[in-house]
């Protein structure tokens, strides 16, 4: 598993692009019938991709951990981002179709990803934090979800933000996961932007047509910076930076956060007149 270490704002200021995709960029989640996962070691989140064609992935732990087991100290949010999935925990089949949302609590032995398609590969990105007690396994499906709508057609950022795992959603330690959809013409995500130094943040981004990009915006407020981004690729957002982003598209990202106020509406809003 690959590691990523937390740097502070001093040093992002001096970073060029490539520094900061070496840091905060993650391009390679969705391999072909293997499980890729990054440990950020901010809030000690960390994200991953399955994809099968039909082939069981084991969620195994690794060297890095140092547990008997992947959730012997975390737990962990699914969501499936194309295809028909099928998840089985510790014996148990949930299966999932597009956008749909898995929870599994710490001390859940066994978490294998499949696919029930016969032609299309099941495509499932995951994120995981520690956690110090149990909640029970859940799904929950997009109808469910609490979905606030936001934006507007002028700003170019009419958008909708499904929440799955949060306080009034799918319990959880800390984790907070959903997703966003840009409706077509709109762009923008996330601006004005937001800070929540209480937590981290990693999105997630997806359907997104392959030759079309987003502008990512991180940084301190006052010293902005971007990175492109393409189709299923990953950003790692410090508490302390903004996350936005611009595509040449509409698209859909996968949010999710770690840290410890779980409520969504704890943000500290980035007027834009603030911004440089
Ligand atoms: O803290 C919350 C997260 O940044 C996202 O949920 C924001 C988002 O999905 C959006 O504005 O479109
Ligand atoms: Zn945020």
């Amino acid at each position: 598993m690959e590691i990523r270490h937390s740097v502070g704002k001093r040093e992002v200021k001096n970073m060029k692009s490539q520094d900061l995709r070496d840091h905060f960029l993650v391009e390679d989640l969705m391999k072909d019938n293997k499980i890729q996962m990054v440990y950020s070691h901010y809030d000690r989140i960390i994200i991953g991709g399955a994809v099968s064609d039909g082939k069981e992935l084991e969620l195994e732990t690794s060297d890095e951990l140092k547990s008997d087991y992947f959730l012997e100290r975390r737990e962990l949010g699914i969501i499936l981002i194309s295809g028909e999935g099928l998840v089985t925990v510790d014996g148990e089949k949930y299966t999932l179709e597009e956008k749909e949302c898995l929870y599994v609590g710490r001390g859940k032995k066994s978490v294998v990803f499949s696919g029930r398609g016969k032609n299309e590969k099941a495509k499932f990105y995951f994120t995981s934090t520690p956690a110090h007690t149990e909640y029970p396994v859940a799904k929950m499906g997009l109808s469910e979800a609490e979905s606030q709508y936001m934006g507007s057609a002028e700003r170019s950022n009419e958008r909708t933000i499904n929440k799955y795992i949060h306080p009034d959603g799918i319990k959880s330690c800390q984790l907070m996961m959903g997703f966003t959809v840009l409706k077509k013409g709109s762009i923008w995500n996330t601006m004005p932007p937001h800070l929540h130094e209480r937590r981290m943040e990693a999105y997630f981004y997806c359907d997104l047509p392959e030759d079309d990009r987003i502008w990512h915006f991180m940084g301190e407020f006052e010293e902005t910076r971007h990175m492109l981004v393409a189709n299923n690729q990953a950003i790692i957002s410090p508490p302390w930076s903004i996350h936005s982003g611009a595509g040449t598209s509409n698209y859909c990202f996968v949010w999710a956060m770690a840290g410890e106020n779980q409520s969504f509406s704890d943000m500290d809003a980035v007027p834009l007149d603030k911004l440089k």
